[in-house]
């Protein structure tokens, strides 16, 4: 009999849950979370306790008795810079994600879940690959004022497991290629993977690298600067405008790129057209200087996320960047599975538990 395993990856509205045996998914579900629901709590760490009841309440309606667990395993958040792999949720790691330590994200919550319901049950709980994954080179540490050094914030998890993934079906290690991998949903991450390591990658949610649904990415200093004493916002409607209203949303009202594409080439709105065509041209830009980084030495360009399910957001990247090397989609992301995995191997002792 295998590892049963519960699986947590909290997300900004919704909380996905899987249970698997071993690597076999047994079933999995995306618990969604009603905009005035989260608006309730001031910080994310408050939303804790009503994610768990959800989380349980889903258990028993499933007639799964949590007593099968073998680990609880969550997705890692804003902890201190760290490199990759599977931690145990130390205390030191937990404090880290109660306060934030690198900001707000719901990511945060998967260590502090995971812990909270392995605890009582006597069983291990982890992360894998949080979102601070720090692999970067020195250089790239660089921004050009010494007050705001450069920092690594991405979608590790999904980034390692799809670069892995990739390796994997060309029967080669990961760490025997260099890879430029796009991750492009809610934010949008564009990583330089050399040799089993992530040594560039835009701050993804921290005004670094192309806009997405819901992020302004790069922008102007000097207009941010104007903006921001311009005396008409505040610091945290500043912060909200950078990240969650900016980017699809500051432009077109939505942060759903179907919607957006079907805006722009079925309803004939040309904004919703040039905003389509300026998302494409800033990830092909995004990964054209990964390419630079890489100095030119890419084996494979990689398109994840749920925007890479869109046909001609893929064709048009492909157009730009095509010149560099192959590229490989893999839309949407396997995230459960991926935390799985990497609970999987500390459990069957391929691996050492990392300490915070
Ligand atoms: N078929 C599709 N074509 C274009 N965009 C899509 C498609 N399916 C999903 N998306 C977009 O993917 C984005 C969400 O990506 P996802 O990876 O699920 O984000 P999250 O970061 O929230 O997990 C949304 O903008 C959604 O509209
Ligand atoms: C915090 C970095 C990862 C990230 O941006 O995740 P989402 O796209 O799911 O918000």
């Amino acid at each position: 009999m295998g590892y049963k395993l519960l699986i947590i990856n909290p997300g900004s509205t919704s909380t996905k849950i899987g249970i698997f045996d071993d690597e076999t998914l047994l079933f999995e579900e995306t618990l969604r979370h009603p905009t005035e629901e989260i608006a309730k709590y001031n910080l994310i760490v408050d939303q804790k306790d009503f994610r768990k009841q959800l989380i349980l309440d889903f258990l028993t309606s499933k007639n799964f008795d949590i007593k099968e667990l073998s680990a609880v395993i969550g997705r890692g958040g804003l902890l201190k810079p760290i490199p990759g792999g599977t931690y145990a949720t130390s205390d030191a790691l937990l404090e880290d994600l109660r306060i934030g330590r690198q900001g707000q994200h719901a990511s945060n919550l998967g260590g502090l879940l995971a812990r909270e319901i392995a605890d009582p049950l006597g069983i291990p709980s982890f992360i894998v690959d949080p979102v601070v994954v720090d692999e970067l080179a020195p250089v790239a540490r660089y921004s050009g004022l010494p007050q705001i050094p450069r920092i690594s914030i991405f979608h590790a998890l999904n980034q390692k497991a799809v670069a892995k993934r990739y390796a994997k079906e060309q029967g080669v290690p990961y760490d025997s290629l260099n890879l430029i991998v796009a991750h492009m949903g809610g934010g949008v991450s564009v990583g330089a993977h050399q040799n089993g390591k992530v040594i560039d990658v835009n701050n993804t949610l921290d005004g670094d690298g192309p806009f997405s649904p819901e992020r302004a990415g790069s922008l102007p200093t000097g207009g941010l600067v104007k903006l921001c004493f311009s005396g008409q916002y505040s610091q945290a409607e500043i912060a909200k405008l950078l990240n969650g209203k900016g980017g699809l949303n500051a432009y077109l009202g939505t942060n759903d790129m179907r919607q957006v594409t079907k805006m722009a080439f079925e309803d004939g709105n040309q904004e919703a057209e040039h905003v389509f065509h300026a998302f494409t041209y800033q990830v092909s830009k995004e990964i054209g200087s990964m390419a630079a980084v890489l100095s030119g030495k890419v084996d494979q360009i990689i398109l994840t996320g749920g925007i890479a399910y869109g046909e001609k957001v893929v064709e048009e990247i492909k157009a730009r960047v095509g010149f560099i090397s192959g590229i490989t989609v893999y839309a949407g992301e396997d995230e459960l599975l991926a935390l799985a995995q990497g609970g999987l191997r500390v459990l069957k002792g391929e691996e050492k538990a990392l300490e915070y």
